[in-house]
């Protein structure tokens, strides 16, 4: 089993994409049309911000949950006890972010959020009537005019030989939003897992777009596009002083969106947040 990157230009892409999304969780793109020079941009401004002292005049507003999230309160996988080795920030339009860095990541904001409703067309179109029937409106409207969006520029300092027993850069966990659209990261790591309990690489050549489905797609979906565990784990040898960048983008629909009779994205979202101990 292997996730094979698909050509975005190619006569299949939509097809093979879906596929590769139904089957594994997860779906590679190349070719694709985010610029890989903004990415790159993007990797080294904020590789500068997580360095300075001045994050932490940034620190995230527990309420709306934007800005800077240092390492003592990243996350802690569901299930798991120690912390991710992380730190973040978190973007919204309406958010904090600093002066300098604002208009980039706006601008990264505004062309990954186009792409991801052309992939939700895509993966509108190839799911089987009776599922579609599931969908209380088209999946590329759920998340027009969202304000949830979020993208969020992850840091994974270089491991200093200190860090707990077991902890990793991210544990296994699932995404709770529709779909997560994120470049490849500067350095490796990245893993799914498989049908079979087996963790295997995700294809991290750099230009690559992954895409994978979250908790909120397999709850519209009822279960028929899995959302899958992923997971980050922590560099060897010489790799070890090296910092790992990486910028997924949560597409999360308007809250009051329907994604099912148990579930608005809003209550759902909720739900999860406080399981993360985050709110
Ligand atoms: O850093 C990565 O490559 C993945 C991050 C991730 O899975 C997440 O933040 O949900
Ligand atoms: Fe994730």
């Amino acid at each position: 089993m292997t996730l094979e990157a698909v050509d975005y230009h190619s006569p299949n892409a939509a097809q093979d994409f879906v596929k590769s999304l139904r089957e594994t969780g997860f779906g590679v793109l190349k070719n694709h049309p985010i610029r890989q020079q903004l990415v790159t941009d993007i990797y080294q401004h904020w590789h500068t911000f997580f360095n300075s002292a001045d994050k932490h005049n940034y620190r995230y507003n527990v309420g709306t949950q934007d800005g800077y999230f240092p390492a003592e309160v990243s996350e802690t996988a569901k299930g798991h006890t120690q912390k991710d080795i992380k730190e973040y920030f978190h973007y919204y339009p309406w958010g904090q972010c600093p002066t300098e860095y604002k208009a980039e990541l706006a601008q990264y904001y505004q062309e990954a959020n186009q792409l991801a409703e052309e992939l939700l067309g895509w993966i509108e179109q190839y799911t089987p009537a009776d599922i579609a029937g599931h969908y209380s409106q088209p999946l590329s409207s759920m998340i027009e005019n969202s304000d949830q969006t979020l993208l969020r520029v992850l840091h994974y300092p270089p491991l200093k030989g200190d860090e707990e027993l077991g902890a990793i850069r991210a544990g296994a966990h699932e995404d709770i939003n529709l779909i997560t659209i994120l470049p490849a990261a500067n350095e490796p790591g990245l893993q799914v897992k498989l049908k079979d309990g087996h963790w295997m690489d995700v294809p991290c050549d750099f230009g690559n777009l992954i895409v994978n489905i979250g908790d909120m797609l397999q709850e519209a979906s009822a279960g028929y596009f899995p959302s899958t565990s992923h997971r980050v784990i922590n560099p060897e040898g010489t790799d070890k002083t090296k910092a790992r960048i990486s910028l997924p983008l949560f597409l999360h629909p308007r809250p009051d969106v329907k994604l099912s009779e148990r579930h608005t994205a809003g209550s759902y979202l909720h739900e999860r947040l406080v399981e993360l101990g985050v709110l």
